[in-house]
């Protein structure tokens, strides 16, 4: 039997980035979460947007787990005054925990490091390794030049446009909550599918 989704992990940018609609979708994301009940996982960071949803979470009343590899403890201003903080040996160990942690993932506006774990779970999803939904929060047209890349390697014949279909793009924080809500968590995980990562 499926159930509701319970919690997401954000990725999301330690800075705030250019336009004021960055910060505010993000407390918006956090403070939805919070509201609908939804467990907020994320990168541990008291810093830039992922400081930002993880503050709107906790003042909205939400339960928020954090987790930062040690060498970031420092650089990305470890957030203390969270639910719960997980510290891991690594980058790889950390964004294992976040998979593993979420039944979805929420993908707000960010550098190189969001880039980076947003491909990876789109291409654990290409690989079958999980079945979660994931979505691309398209606040103020930010993620336009990474859907153009994804479209791109479609019609350049590198990816499937079934594979294109795994990823959901929304164009604001009250369409990816609605979405959420609207969702079930998939059973497809298996301790196997996380061996394989
Ligand atoms: N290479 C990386 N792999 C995974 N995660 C990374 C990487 N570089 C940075 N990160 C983390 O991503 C978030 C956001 O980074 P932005 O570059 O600000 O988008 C942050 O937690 C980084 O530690």
């Amino acid at each position: 039997m499926s159930a509701r989704i319970a919690s997401v992990a954000v990725f999301c940018g330690s800075r705030f980035g250019s336009l004021p609609a960055y910060r505010e979708a993000a407390e918006s994301m956090g403070a939805g979460l919070a509201q609908a009940g939804i467990h907020l996982i994320y990168g541990g960071g008291y810093v830039g947007l992922m400081g930002a949803v993880a503050d709107a979470a906790i003042e909205a009343g939400g339960k928020v787990t954090g987790i930062i590899p040690e060498f970031l403890e420092a650089r990305e201003v470890m957030h203390r005054g969270i639910t719960e903080l997980v510290v891991t040996k690594s980058m790889h160990t950390r964004k294992q925990r976040m998979f593993t942690d979420a039944d979805a993932f929420a993908i707000l506006p960010g550098g190189f490091g969001t880039f980076d774990e947003m491909m990876e779970i789109i291409t654990w999803k290409q690989l079958q390794l999980h079945s979660k939904p994931i979505l691309i929060v398209n606040v103020a047209n930010w993620a336009d030049p990474a859907i153009a890349m994804l479209d791109a390697a479609v019609s350049q014949g590198f990816a499937s446009p079934e594979a294109r279909m795994l990823v959901k793009i929304m164009p604001d924080v009250p369409s990816a909550l609605a979405e959420l809500a609207g969702m079930k968590r998939s059973s497809r995980e298996t301790a196997s599918s996380v061996a394989h990562l």
